[in-house]
């Protein structure tokens, strides 16, 4: 089943949402970190596991059917709130919030705590994988050419410290349905992980794209998520 969803609802239902579930998943990035370093005594532990316990229970009265998706209004407004980077409803989810130019560059000043660490005080590589997967691929989605991730090379130059840090990608080349991406993450000395990808339009996207673009002629389809 697609997990791509078209749904009629308005920006400021939209927007409504946004202020009801960001703060949501915020507080349960919180949660998280306080779960790591928390040092109080063995019956605090075992109370406050039990109230977790009821909230899950209580948010898991109603459920959607699997994952969120990405949703999109009638006015093309895309939603992947469900995102692992950047899922406005994703406490997994640092989360970025990625600006982009319609060049095809894409940059997030963000920062990464207890919850990402790989070796001590650093970021795990996976993460900065994680980050950079969706960097390269938000590029090439701002240049008007989105597309799933063929190859992800990454140089990781030296460790990166948790705390501030910012990313920054943009479009290489194109060569037909192929975008090549270019990006990195960077502390306060500079960068830390450089990355080069390709990012494919899938043959089922050209297809949906070429329907898309014959029932609406002029308008350009949505490529950016948030
Ligand atoms: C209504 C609009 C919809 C738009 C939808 C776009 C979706 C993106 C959305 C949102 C952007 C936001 C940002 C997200 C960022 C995060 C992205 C991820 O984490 S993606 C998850 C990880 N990646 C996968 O799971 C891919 C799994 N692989 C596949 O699905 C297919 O293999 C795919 C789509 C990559 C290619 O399949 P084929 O059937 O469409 O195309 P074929 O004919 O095989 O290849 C086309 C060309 O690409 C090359 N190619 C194929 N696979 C390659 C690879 N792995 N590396 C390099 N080149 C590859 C081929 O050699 C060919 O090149 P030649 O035309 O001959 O020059």
């Amino acid at each position: 089943m697609s997990r791509y969803v078209q749904e009629d609802v308005s920006s400021e239902e939209i927007e409504r949402q946004r202020a009801l579930y960001g703060p949501l998943a915020q507080s349960v990035r919180e949660l998280a970190d306080a779960v790591i370093r928390t040092e109080v005594d063995d019956a605090e532990i075992a109370a406050a596991r039990a109230g977790i316990e009821a909230i899950t229970e209580r948010l898991r009265e109603r459920q959607i059917a699997g994952s969120y998706g990405v949703r999109f209004n009638a006015a093309g407004e895309g939603r992947a709130w469900g995102n692992a980077v950047v899922g406005t409803r994703n406490p997994v989810a640092p989360p970025l919030k990625v600006h982009h130019d319609s060049s095809g560059r894409a940059w997030a000043e963000f920062h990464l705590g207890a919850a990402y660490e790989g070796p001590p005080g650093l970021v795990h590589g996976g993460v900065s994988a994680l980050i950079l997967d969706q960097m390269l691929g938000e590029a090439a989605g701002a240049g008007g050419k989105p597309g799933m991730t063929g190859t992800l090379t990454l140089r990781y130059r030296r460790g990166t410290p948790l705390g501030e840090l910012r990313a920054e990608a943009h479009i290489d080349r194109v060569e037909g349905v192929k975008t090549y991406a270019v990006g990195h993450v960077a502390d306060a000395e500079g960068v830390t992980v450089e990355a080069e990808g390709v990012f494919i339009l899938p043959k089922w996207a050209c297809r949906a794209l070429e329907k898309q673009a014959r029932e609406q002629q002029d308008e350009p389809p949505p490529t950016r998520f948030e």
